[in-house]
């Protein structure tokens, strides 16, 4: 039971950003809701940002300033850190290293640091009877990890997969049901607070491969390995993508994808087509969704928005109010040094179907070279589109095949773009039959 007369928790919040502040409101607005539900307040003793002197929303006054978010994981006098720079080296690394140092728990949204340095951290801080939380860092407001962590607890997870990056949920969603432009999609995206600070790291796949990473730690009680990671972004999907898509009965997404198979772990993130059926397939804008295989559970799926302030928040919060209440799990479910060694299964050996665009010279015979450099390396057409004619031009073809692997279809793919008669690099999107 709580006891209504324990101390508060005192928190140093290191960042004050979209998610920083998104905490401070959020704890000045439930203040009292936290404290009956964890028998103790959360206070915030100490803060640190770049700019002392940026408005906001909320009071300040009564809270010590740092400029330098490592000093004050040191020096707040806090029970606990909170890590919401982000980057995987610098500040935000430094600052958990000093906090777990200085024997002070850490709660983080920084999927970047966890996917690089994860087990690292996660055996100091058990190491010395610290939590290290992070909530936050894996799809947003989604409770994925407490889900997979403790409400899986009693399963064997063989695969997990989902849409883990709102900014580019959001961008493929609007570029579809809007015809809007990319650069016009990602602007908006960064207005509302859900893109990262270099939004590169969203568009071109690397933040779900960060979260991926994480999650498959998680789910199969392996060391993280981000660097296992396969990784393809939306750059490469276009508007006719999109019609194709629609053509042919599926939905494009970024999904991660995290599997254990005979030859290892599997893990990759690329644009997929899903059938409009899969409930994946209708997760729009910035909402994420997670799909866990469990073995007693069965398939288990969550979905929730994955980005932006409030949802943030809400992660960071909660991961606050279990340490508050004395609560500890092992960071990743199983004793960072219990973890048990996975070999990474390569991305050629991925087996399933594939879309392929190309745009070939409209000429008799072109077809029958591109089904020929299929057939030569085994691999089987599904399905064959050709609109419109333009006879010795330009015109785009569409085709998807029957099961391949991987590999083959990148040799077929290679001999297809050296041809004279395809006028582009071929675009290719893979298949997932959910
Ligand atoms: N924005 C989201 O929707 C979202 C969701 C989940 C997780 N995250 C993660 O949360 C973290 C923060 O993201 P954000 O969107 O709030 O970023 P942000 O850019 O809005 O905020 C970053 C904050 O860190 C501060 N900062 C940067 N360098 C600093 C330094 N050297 N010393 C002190 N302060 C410094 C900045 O002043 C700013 O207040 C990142 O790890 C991000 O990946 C963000
Ligand atoms: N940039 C991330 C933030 C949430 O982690 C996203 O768009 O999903
Ligand atoms: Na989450």
């Amino acid at each position: 039971m709580p006891n209504a007369q324990q101390a508060p928790l005192k928190i140093a919040v290191a960042g004050l950003g979209t998610v920083g502040a998104g905490v401070l409101k959020l704890l000045e607005t439930q203040g009292s809701l936290i404290e009956q539900r964890c028998g103790r307040r959360i206070e915030v003793v100490a803060v640190s940002a770049r700019s002392k002197g940026k408005d906001r929303g909320v009071d300040l006054s009564r809270v010590r300033w740092f400029d330098d978010p490592v000093a004050m994981a040191a020096e707040a006098g806090a029970d606990l850190v909170v890590e919401l720079i982000g980057g995987s080296e610098g500040p935000a690394r430094d600052t958990v290293a000093t906090a777990l140092e200085a024997g002070k728990h850490v709660v983080t949204a920084n999927k970047a640091l966890l996917a690089v340095h994860g087990t690292d951290i996660a055996r100091k801080a058990e190491a010395n009877g610290l939590t290290v939380a992070f909530e936050a860092a894996v799809a947003g407001g989604i409770p994925i990890i407490k889900g997979l962590r403790e409400g899986l607890a009693a399963n064997a997870v063989s695969e997990i997969h989902g849409i883990l990056n709102g900014t580019c949920n959001y961008i493929l969603t609007e570029m579809r049901t809007t015809g809007r432009d990319f650069a016009d999609v990602l602007a908006d995206a960064q207005a509302l607070g859900y893109a990262e600070a270099d939004p590169s790291f969203d568009i071109d796949g690397v933040d779900a491969a960060h979260k991926l990473a994480i999650l498959a730690s998680v789910a199969f009680g392996t060391p993280v390995d981000f660097s296992s990671v396969y990784i393809e972004g939306i750059r490469q999907v276009s508007a006719v993508d999109f019609d194709y898509a629609d053509q042919l009965g599926y939905r494009i997404k970024l999904l991660g994808i995290a599997r254990r198979t005979d030859a290892g772990v599997e893990q990759r993130v690329h644009p997929c087509m899903v059938p409009k059926t899969a409930p994946i397939a209708s997760v729009d804008g910035v909402f994420n969704a997670v799909v866990a295989q469990a073995d007693f559970a069965d398939r288990v799926l969550f979905v929730g928005r994955g980005a932006g302030a409030g949802p943030t928040a809400s992660a960071v919060v909660a991961d606050l109010i279990d340490i508050a209440r004395g609560r500890s799990t092992p960071t990743f479910g199983v004793p960072a040094d219990r973890l048990g060694a996975a070999t990474p299964s390569p991305m050629e050996a991925r087996r399933g179907s594939y879309y392929v665009r190309l745009m070939v010279v409209d000429r008799p015979g072109v077809i029958a070279d591109i089904a020929a450099a299929m057939r030569d390396q085994n691999v089987s057409m599904e399905q064959f589109l050709q609109r419109g004619r333009s006879p010795g031009e330009g015109v785009p073809v569409v085709l998807t095949t029957h099961d391949t692997d991987e590999a083959a279809m990148q040799r077929a793919l290679a001999v297809i773009a050296a041809s004279d008669n395809v006028l582009e690099p071929p675009r290719m999107i893979r298949i997932e039959q959910f």
